[in-house]
């Protein structure tokens, strides 16, 4: 048996009932093939696979706190510190119900060759809890925050491990959060990115995700001998990576037609008002039956089907496995030139197998929305100096960053022949800065 099958066998036999952690762990090993079969020998004897499959460690505990009725609820919180051989581990915090250890380990586990792609000096972590913030009243968010921090304030620290935003984890999640760490450990320092501008946040790190989501589709499409500019747009989510990516892909001339969330999507043939989505989710934090209610031009459906709308190029930016086989049979039939990940692993193996083999171009989600994870690093390189830079210094360093990972992950994939398969660019190009690092500090 390859090395390779042996490790993904020991990854699903370990981690039980993890099927997310399993479709990601599928993902980058089965890319990995050629770079791992050069290496064989070496890679075996360091049990460099055993390694980078099993976190260096993983939290998980009790969040009591007390909603508005005077009644204790209790979640399950959780950190995983995946691998910290380039850098401190970083990475976000998930707030959803549906989060559990497995879906927080695939997280984890794709952080790793994210930050790798960045060329910055961060590891891969990520954490959070099945608490949702939709519905609550700001104090009982405030509870939340609170007690969940009181127990991870015990495992984080600037130098240490950095968490930040991610589904349902905001501005607001995050001031709560650097407050109580600040009450407990008693330090002002950078523990948390996405902080407010007020308290040590950088300027663009909002819209960080969503801008560069663009600027690597956009080198993607130059390089290819298409031009963003004219193109049509389908747009999945509505949160802060969506609503970015649309004002970008805007600015940069594209029209997005399309944006969704939990419970329907709108169709907007006239493209999506920023200022009204910005409204009714941001302000207001409200469905999307808001939006298409304050704008004519709109439709507005429910359930899922933002991807049988005709578009040049799509960009999913909810969740994970959102984009499904028939999804993605239904955008080759209507002509699309390119997908482009805005959220983590939005697309299932097969449905990205599918849109591969029908020539669309797949940049996926560790290299596409790198850009966040990019700027966070750039406010933790802030924090340090004790300086603030301008909007237009951060994303003039966010843009060399996004267009840099795509040339990176272009060049790694044909130096192993598999010119055009940007999954495999990505997974190679993020996997041998981190193997290098975890070979040159010995056995740990
Ligand atoms: N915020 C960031 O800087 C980064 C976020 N990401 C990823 O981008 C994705 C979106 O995150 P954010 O925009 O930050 O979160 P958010 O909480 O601001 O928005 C999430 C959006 O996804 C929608 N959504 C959630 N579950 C859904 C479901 N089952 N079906 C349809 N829509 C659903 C929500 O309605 C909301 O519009 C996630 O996969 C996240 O991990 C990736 C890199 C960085
Ligand atoms: O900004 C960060 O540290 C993390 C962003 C994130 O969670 C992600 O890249 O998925």
């Amino acid at each position: 048996m390859s090395y390779v099958d042996e490790v993904l066998e020991r990854v699903i036999a370990k981690n039980p009932a993890e099927p997310e952690f399993h479709q990601a762990a599928k993902e980058v090993l089965n890319s990995l093939r050629p770079v791992i079969e050069a290496n064989e020998e070496l890679y075996r004897k360091e049990a460099l696979l055993e390694r980078l499959t099993e976190p260096d460690r993983q939290f998980k505990f009790r969040v009591p706190w007390v909603d508005d009725k005077g009644q204790v609820q209790v979640n399950t919180g959780y950190r995983v510190q995946f691998n910290n051989s380039i850098g401190p581990y970083k990475g976000g915090l998930r707030l959803h119900p549906s989060v559990n250890l497995g879906i927080i380990k695939f997280l984890g586990f794709e952080q790793i060759f994210k930050n790798s792609l960045t060329g910055l000096p961060i590891g891969g972590g990520k954490g959070g809890s099945d608490f949702d913030p939709k519905g609550k009243s700001d104090r009982e968010v405030m509870a939340f925050c609170q007690s969940f921090m009181t127990e991870l304030c015990k495992y984080i620290g600037a130098d240490t491990d950095v968490p930040a935003g991610d589904i349902g984890t905001g501005a607001r999640e995050i001031g709560y959060m650097f407050g109580q760490f600040k009450k407990i450990r008693g330090t002002y320092e950078g523990v948390l990115t996405g902080k407010g501008l007020s308290y040590g946040g950088s300027l663009a790190r909002t819209e960080a995700t969503g801008y560069g989501l663009l600027y690597l589709t956009e080198e993607m499409l130059k390089c290819n001998g298409h031009d963003l500019k004219g193109k049509t747009v389908c747009v999945s989510g509505s949160g802060n990576v969506a609503i970015y990516a649309t004002q970008k892909a805007h600015q940069l001339g594209a029209k997005v037609v399309t944006v969704s969330d939990s419970t329907g999507w709108v169709y907007d043939p006239e493209g999506i008002d920023v200022a009204l989505l910005k409204e009714v989710k941001e302000v207001k934090r409200a469905r999307l039956t808001e939006y298409a209610a304050a704008r004519p031009s709109a439709e507005y459906h429910e359930g899922r089907g933002v991807w049988t709308v005709k578009c040049d190029v799509a960009l999913p930016c909810a969740t994970q496995n959102e984009l499904l086989l028939d999804d993605a049979k239904a955008l080759v039939a209507n002509g699309c030139i390119a997908v482009a990940e805005g959220a983590n692993m939005p697309t299932t193996l097969e449905a990205t197998e599918y849109l591969q083999q029908n020539k669309v171009l797949f940049a996926p989600g560790k290299a596409a929305n790198a850009g966040g994870v990019a700027t966070s690093a750039l406010e933790m390189s802030q924090n340090s100096e004790r300086l603030s830079w301008t909007f237009e210094e951060v994303d003039s360093k966010l843009q060399g960053i996004m267009v840099n990972i795509f040339h990176n992950l272009d060049d790694a994939a044909k130096r192993y022949g598999k010119e055009g398969d940007y999954v495999a660019g990505a997974n190679i190009a993020g996997f041998e800065k981190v193997a290098e690092a975890m070979i040159a500090q010995g056995v740990c």
